[in-house]
């Protein structure tokens, strides 16, 4: 069901053009953004620390098990809620400090939802065009014939021409999600947000949903960002990132090169994430794998970091960990070729990005030693 990501379009000037802030800005910006939920004298931190950074025109998925922190996130991104401490930006707008008002601007002008519900997204006893139609209304955009112009660019741009006077019981799930995604760009949004778009979908539906999205980002340069626990999302997107416990962990990009043979094939490669202080969340199989607890030892290398167990009789030290690491860095003997790769982890600085699965760093073709983890910068 994958098709390469296309490359992307430099299309993105006209939203750029718009945004009230510098054009280097990211459209989202998290930096340790934090939730805490108090219910019954429980507290549950729900985003423990998230970083997160999408550049305009950007289409990123953000992937995570049930209870990760997903809605939280797109929640406070839609300015439904306000996160407990942290930062959280989105097109220059500062949304832990705006007001009530400035919220209702942010709403109506910066960001288009589409949530997973059509009856969120959509009131039953309008046609497809009334909806959006209502959408401009409520944004102030467009008038008269410049209005009826832009509704049927949109739904063409959806491929829901011939859906435009019947109304959500007389359409398909698809079309249904596909005329919500017209709703959330009546308002000409900086940043669109989509909470679980495909979530009431059957397979191929949610493939073609997908591929109208990221049509739209294309087309319109309208940066979007898509949340779901369907990890096979990944598959249409860019960049998918991963949230765990709150926080955001690995990284899946994906992207297309031309092979020796003059084909076209897909390429996809996952990082682990390091925020701006250092901090980095290994991935669950490889603390599993290496039983690591508690704390660590970690070596610098001339182009990596190793990571060994640190608890008591776990060997070898950082000065075995050189020993391994120069047998691994080898002249002519890629670090990726030595080792068993289901104990250990390498992120090397030049990862040898992998066809069709995604690959962590080095990881999937080989890893160094059988009982250590290593990291490049
Ligand atoms: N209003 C709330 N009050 C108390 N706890 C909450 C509230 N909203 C969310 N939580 C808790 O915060 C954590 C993250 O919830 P969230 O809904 O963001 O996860 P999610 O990844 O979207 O999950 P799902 O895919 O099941 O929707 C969970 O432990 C959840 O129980």
């Amino acid at each position: 069901m994958s098709d390469p990501i296309s490359q992307p379009r430099e299309a993105n000037a006209p939203q750029e053009a718009r945004a009230p802030h510098g054009p280097s800005e990211p459209h989202i910006l998290c930096t340790d953004l934090v939730r805490i939920f108090s219910a019954d004298g429980v507290e549950v931190q729900a985003l423990q620390g998230l970083n997160l950074r999408i550049d305009p025109g950007e289409l990123v998925a953000v992937v995570g098990a049930s209870g990760s922190g997903k809605s939280t996130l797109l929640t406070i991104l839609s300015g439904l809620d306000t996160a407990t401490a942290g930062v959280a930006r989105v097109a220059g707008h500062d949304l832990l400090a705006m007001g009530a008002r400035e919220r209702v601007r942010y709403q109506r002008h910066t960001v288009g939802f589409v949530w997973q519900q059509t009856s969120r997204n959509l009131l039953p006893y309008l046609t497809a065009g009334e909806n959006v139609a209502l959408a401009m209304n409520v944004a102030r955009t467009r008038r008269g014939a410049a209005r009826e112009q832009r509704i049927a660019e949109l739904l063409d741009l959806l491929e829901v021409s011939d859906a435009a006077d019947r109304r959500p019981g007389e359409l398909s799930g698809g079309q249904q999600q596909r005329v919500a995604i017209a709703v959330a760009l009546a308002n000409d949004p900086t940043v669109l947000l989509a909470d679980e778009p495909t979530g009431e979908l059957d397979e191929a539906t949610s493939v073609s949903v997908l591929q109208a999205m990221r049509g739209v980002n294309e087309q319109l340069g309208v940066t979007m960002l898509i949340v779901t626990h369907d990890p096979s999302v990944s598959e249409h997107v860019r960049r998918t990132v991963q949230i765990r416990d709150g926080r955001t962990s690995t990284e899946v990009l994906r992207s297309t090169r031309v092979d020796a043979a003059g084909a076209i094939e897909a390429v996809a490669e996952e990082f682990a994430v390091l925020d701006r202080v250092g901090r980095l969340q290994l991935p669950q199989e490889f603390v599993t794998g290496l039983a690591l607890r508690d704390r660590v030892r970690l070596a610098l290398e001339p182009d990596h970091v190793s990571v060994w167990p640190g608890h008591d009789g776990a060997a070898p030290r950082p000065a075995a960990s050189a020993e391994v690491t120069e047998s691994v860095a080898e002249p002519g003997a890629p670090a990726a070729e030595v080792g068993e790769p289901a104990e250990s982890a390498v992120a090397g600085s030049e990862p040898t990005p992998a066809r069709d699965a995604p690959q962590r760093g080095r990881h999937a073709a080989g890893g160094p030693a059988p009982d250590h983890a290593e990291e490049a910068p």
